[in-house]
């Protein structure tokens, strides 16, 4: 059941910003947050396709542009989406899996009124999420495991390193995890 929770007409709120390992949930989890909140909610992968000609989707953008084209890409709509949203009361920004290791967007994110929030689940759980459809094209075909949990590592100290809040969400369904952000949220702002 959706509240006006205030937030978004209350002066220097910051954007929260949702980061994660792939599939922690960043993009269902920030808009089951927004629509209980009554806050805008953007997905910063979305903000990017906004901007790649018709027909291209980002993960094949990804795989012929390079991860150096992708970032560009990547700040460029956060620079458009800080600029146009930053300092206008509490919105939900969902990152995508790579951007808290895109040096410019980082910066972006550090330079504005952001609070980033990590979604933080184990790697046995995201990784029979990931599979279940099937091995995506980011994973090693010959060792997708092991090509996830090295994946996982690395990204996982960057995380850990950037965010302002770990969000431990272990075991929790998509309504469970946005319930536990919203609580941390509500108990931050006294609301
Ligand atoms: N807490 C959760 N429990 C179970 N499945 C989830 C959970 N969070 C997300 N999912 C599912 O995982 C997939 C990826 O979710 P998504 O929100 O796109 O992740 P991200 O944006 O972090 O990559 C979707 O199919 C979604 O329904
Ligand atoms: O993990 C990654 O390298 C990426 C994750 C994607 O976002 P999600 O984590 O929301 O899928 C998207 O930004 C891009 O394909 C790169
Ligand atoms: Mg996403």
């Amino acid at each position: 059941m959706p509240f006006d929770s205030g937030f978004e007409k209350m002066d220097n709120m910051p954007v929260i910003a949702l980061g994660g390992i792939k599939h922690t949930g960043k993009s269902t989890v920030g808009k089951i947050v927004s629509q209980r909140l009554a806050l805008p909610f953007h997905d910063l992968d979305d903000l990017i396709l906004k901007d790649l000609p018709p027909r291209w989707s980002i993960r094949k953008w990804y795989r012929e542009k390079g991860e150096q084209e992708f970032r560009n890409k990547e700040s460029v709509a956060l620079a458009q989406y800080l600029k146009e949203e930053d300092q206008k009361g509490m919105r939900i920004l969902a990152l995508g899996g790579a951007t808290l290791e895109n040096p410019q967007a980082l910066n972006l994110l550090k330079g504005s009124d952001t609070e980033i929030y990590i979604l933080d689940e184990e790697v046995e759980i995201l990784y029979h999420r990931i599979i279940k459809r099937g091995i995506p094209p980011f994973l090693d075909p010959l060792n997708p495991e092991e090509s996830f949990r090295k994946m996982y590592t690395t990204r996982k100290q960057t995380l850990l390193n950037q965010g302002d809040y770990i969000i431990n969400i272990h075991g929790m369904d998509q309504t469970n995890a946005a319930e536990h952000l919203i609580r941390l949220i509500r108990s931050k702002y006294g609301r």
